[in-house]
């Protein structure tokens, strides 16, 4: 569609922010869009006139956007674009956390920590299935450990999701690495969802006890020792870190990365591990040293929680039969998935 065309059928578009911090505003439509990138915070509002596709009006503003600001990723460019159908001023946004399917060393019930031990067949399984509990959720971005479960879990769950978008891992570790990921392509960019992994959300460092079996661990050092290595908020295996240790990193990168995304209204999935993500929950839920205790995370199943206000509410849970059994849709949600019914169609 012509550009000329596209200024017809869109209201308003803010500019602001960035490198130029230079303001411009275009006659533009009704449908609120909204780019973040870079420091670039854009406002696109189109008409509701349908006779212009709303992907081909998102397409051409983004290559605007792109071609004014001086550095845009692509991908995170428009992995920001959330669109606001109902027009509701509030953000809410998902949040979905897995821990990874079962890895080989559970299967074997040795301690696994830091070490980098990939999925067993089962554990594919369970990831393909709680993709299919979070198929009519929104996912915008994904964030893993570095560790190959969390990132097999996240990349076999989204076979499953009904946006059929491409999952792609960001790889940022040099300037060459970034450059020689680039895509040329504002569709297949629109296609695709970034997968951002960080250290900060691995496993627990268990110390001395990686690669030890756990029942000989009890045996060892008695049970009482072992749970508390295991499940208390302050007291770490020998030479490990403590539930509190990981949280410092898990918790501080969730606030500094993860949780701006979301007050952006950007719809995440977090693939990290038992305990990394038991550091995150205590965060998300205010939950007490005494409490963290208690709680247990099966491998491989989704939670989800909605982001509103600042707040992060538990919506359902994941022992449900089914995938609406599973979560309490927000009416938000349940749009978002009418429309993916609507798209079948
Ligand atoms: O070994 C580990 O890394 C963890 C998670 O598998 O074990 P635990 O559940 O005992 O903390």
């Amino acid at each position: 569609m012509a550009a000329g065309a596209l200024h017809r059928s869109i209201r308003t578009i803010q500019l602001h922010g960035g490198s130029n911090d230079s303001a411009s505003t275009k006659e533009f439509g009704n449908s609120s869009l909204k780019f973040i990138s870079k420091g670039f915070t854009v406002d696109v509002k189109f008409l509701s006139d349908r006779s212009h596709s709303f992907s081909h009006c998102k397409m051409h503003v983004i290559r605007a956007i792109s071609s004014h600001a001086s550095v845009v990723d692509p991908i995170l460019s428009t992995s920001h674009v959330t669109t606001n159908f109902n027009q509701n001023t509030s953000i809410e946004s998902s949040l979905i956390l897995i821990r990874h399917g079962e890895s080989m060393w559970n299967e074997k019930n040795l301690f696994t920590g830091s070490v980098d031990v990939p999925l067993t067949k089962r554990g594919i399984e369970e990831a393909i299935e709680a993709g299919k509990r979070i198929s009519s959720i929104p996912v915008n971005m994904i964030y893993t450990s570095a560790l190959i479960r969390a990132q097999m879990t996240a990349m076999l769950a989204m076979t499953q999701h009904r946006q059929k978008k491409i999952p792609i891992i960001m790889h940022d570790e040099s300037i060459q690495a970034k450059e020689w990921s680039q895509i040329f392509s504002e569709e297949t960019i629109q296609q695709s969802i970034p997968v951002i992994t960080a250290w900060q959300l691995n496993e627990r460092m268990y110390g001395k006890l990686q690669g030890l079996n756990k029942e000989e661990t009890v045996v060892k050092y008695g049970k009482e020792k072992v749970h508390e290595w295991r499940r208390s908020f302050d007291s770490p295996p020998p030479n490990g870190e403590s539930l509190e240790m990981c949280s410092q990193r898990a918790v501080a990168y969730f606030k500094e990365n993860i949780e701006p995304q979301l007050q952006n209204g950007r719809n995440i999935m977090v693939a990290a591990h038992g305990n990394s993500l038991r550091s995150i929950i205590m965060y998300l839920e205010k939950l007490t040293s005494q409490e963290v205790t208690n709680l247990e995370l099966s491998t491989g199943v989704p939670l989800l929680y909605i982001y509103k206000h600042g707040e992060f509410l538990k919506r359902g849970s994941p022992v449900g039969p089914t995938e609406y059994g599973v979560y309490a849709y927000t009416r938000n949600l349940a749009l978002y998935r009418q429309k993916l019914d609507e798209m079948v169609q």
